[in-house]
């Protein structure tokens, strides 16, 4: 797809050496784990609301907006934790390989 979230995974390893004042990751991860699950939690709620507010209106700027908060966040989580989006992604091409759909892309493709 690409390499975005490697890039990003790449800045937020910088920032855990990142003065607090210098960065808004770096200050995350200064007040915590429990404030990063906060800001997670926060950022779940934000997009169901965005995505019942797209159901409505077919207008799903917001839902993009606050999906890429989450996203963003959950990334954050991850990394405060040693784990690299890698092992996501990991585990859905395992996921992807047990349902049969990666065979019948390859099938559909010969
Ligand atoms: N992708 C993001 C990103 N998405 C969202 N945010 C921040 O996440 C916050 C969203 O939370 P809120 O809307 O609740 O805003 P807030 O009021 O500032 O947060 P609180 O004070 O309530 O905790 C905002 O401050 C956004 O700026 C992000 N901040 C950084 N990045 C990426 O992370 C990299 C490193 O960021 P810095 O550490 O800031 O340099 C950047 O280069 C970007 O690529």
């Amino acid at each position: 797809m690409s390499d975005t979230l490697d890039r990003l995974a790449d800045i937020l390893e910088t920032r855990k050496n990142a003065a607090p004042d210098s960065s808004y990751v770096a200050s995350l991860y200064h007040k915590g784990l429990n404030k990063i699950l906060e800001k997670v939690g926060e950022e779940s709620v934000e997009t169901i609301l965005a995505a019942k507010d797209a159901a409505i209106s077919g207008d799903c700027n917001d839902l993009i907006y606050e999906t890429a908060d989450l996203w963003f966040h959950s990334l954050v989580m991850l990394a405060a934790l040693g784990q690299h989006p890698q092992a996501v992604l990991d585990e859905l091409d395992r996921r992807f390989g047990l349902s049969g759909h990666a065979e019948k892309a390859a099938r559909s493709q010969s």
